[in-house]
């Protein structure tokens, strides 16, 4: 029986090609941000035509430099804008949309299809099972002008997850377990396949953190298998009906198993991803900026377990958050949360990267120890190169932006 891998690449090129093998693939969508889309567009200038192989098939959201915080932005903004309207693009997210891989996870990607974005973290849709994968501008634009791609076939290797998350442990964690046990290019070559033993324990916002995260660990593509959770998120996100495949297992090059039981909230200490520790062994170092956000963890669960820990409290740090994407925004508001976490004194705002990436809102000082939930830490990320910056989950975001000092969340979460 072949793995889910196999099965994608059979039903896009009918052929079970082997590891290795060179392929052409025909995306079933494509996306691209303010960012990388000024030079998508360029190359396609270049190629003599801008045009799109299906204009259905290509999302667009300004996400990274948005809204525009300086003169150049705003001129690569109007510059999208044009072609986008010129193109009769019908899936543009405009300043305020929110982030490109939230969007896709929350609207369109649908387990089996194969995604390209011009940006590292499009494999945020594996957690629906979509074998997605980032590329650059120049292979983008050739994608979106031929409607086809080359890729290399990556190994299956298959992760099994088993028991339920304790207290404080979220999709991050096993993020930061997985980068701790097999380091930053620990899965390069790889597509991995998560196969979770109780599906209901794992929520789908928790998959898209480790789905997100298999950047940092070089994979091609990581993808949960669709089970109940993708079917059910599927149902109410979108409305869609999903039967998830029975899958016999096939052959995996290698094979791991986290469980989930034996883990405690994590984070990866500066300045690399797989400096990964125990939140009791940094515990007490203080903070200048906490930022909860970003399309790593500024999903609605990650919103709500940050208002659930800073409920009637005061922030002891300049804390950010910023939900993913204007629907999370939206419902997070409705249910109280965005109340919550602006009473806390948090700076709350929506469909923006923000400072994950020291672009804008909330750029680093010299010196400075940032805490946040994105997914990179190496030296210069959030701004000043001798900013010091931890990754952890929202959990421990919240208690560390309550005390002012890497906290331990479990003692908040306990009542
Ligand atoms: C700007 C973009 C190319 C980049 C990426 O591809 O990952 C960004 O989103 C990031 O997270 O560093
Ligand atoms: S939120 Fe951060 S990691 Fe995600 S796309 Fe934006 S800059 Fe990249």
């Amino acid at each position: 029986m072949p793995t889910w891998t196999e099965y994608i690449f059979y039903r896009k090129t009918g052929r079970y090609p082997s590891p290795g093998d060179v392929v052409e693939v025909a995306p079933d969508l494509v996306g691209f941000h303010d960012l990388t889309g000024y030079h998508v567009l360029e190359v396609l200038e270049h190629m003599g035509k801008v045009e799109v192989f299906d204009n259905e098939k290509v999302v667009v959201a300004f996400d990274h430099l948005s809204p525009p915080p300086n003169q150049r932005a705003a001129e690569i903004m109007v510059y999208i804008r044009r072609h986008v309207k010129s193109l009769g693009l019908p899936h543009f997210f405009d300043v305020g949309g929110g982030i490109l891989h939230q969007i896709i996870l929350e609207r369109y990607a649908m387990p089996g299809q194969v995604i390209f974005t011009a940006d590292s973290h499009g494999n945020t849709a594996g957690a629906v099972g979509a074998f997605a994968h980032g590329m650059g501008a120049t292979d983008i634009a050739a994608a979106l002008k031929l409607g086809k791609t080359w890729l290399v076939v990556p190994a299956p290797f298959r992760v099994d997850v088993r028991g339920e998350f304790p207290l404080g442990v979220m999709g991050k964690d096993v993020a930061l377990h997985l980068l701790g046990q097999f380091g930053a290019e620990g899965f390069n070559g790889y597509s991995v396949e998560v196969f979770v033993e109780r599906p209901k324990v794992f929520p789908m916002d928790d998959r898209a953190t480790v789905a997100n995260m298999s950047t940092e660990m070089g994979a091609d593509a990581l993808m949960f298998i669709p089970d109940a959770v993708t079917a059910e998120y599927l149902k109410t996100a979108r409305g869609v009906d999903y039967t998830p495949p029975s899958l016999e297992p096939g052959y995996y090059a290698d094979k791991y198993t986290v469980e989930l039981g034996r883990l405690e909230p994590l984070v990866a200490a500066p300045h690399s991803v797989d400096n990964v520790k125990t939140v009791r062994e940094v515990e007490g170092v203080e903070v200048d900026q906490v930022f909860i956000g970003s399309c790593t963890n500024g999903r609605l669960s990650d919103i709500a377990t940050a208002a659930r820990i800073l409920k009637g409290r005061r922030v002891k740090t300049r804390c950010i958050a910023i939900p993913a994407s204007y629907e999370v925004f939206k419902t997070a508001m409705k249910l109280g949360y965005i109340d919550v976490l602006t009473e806390a004194g948090c700076v709350v705002t929506y469909g923006t990267c923000g400072p994950c990436l020291g672009g804008h809102f909330g750029v680093a000082g010299p010196g400075e120890v940032h805490l946040t939930t994105s997914n990179r830490n190496f030296k210069g990320r959030v701004g000043h190169p001798e900013a010091k910056i931890y990754l952890a989950n929202p959990a421990v975001a919240a208690a560390t932006a309550a005390e002012g000092r890497i906290a331990d969340p479990r003692p908040y979460l306990k009542h």
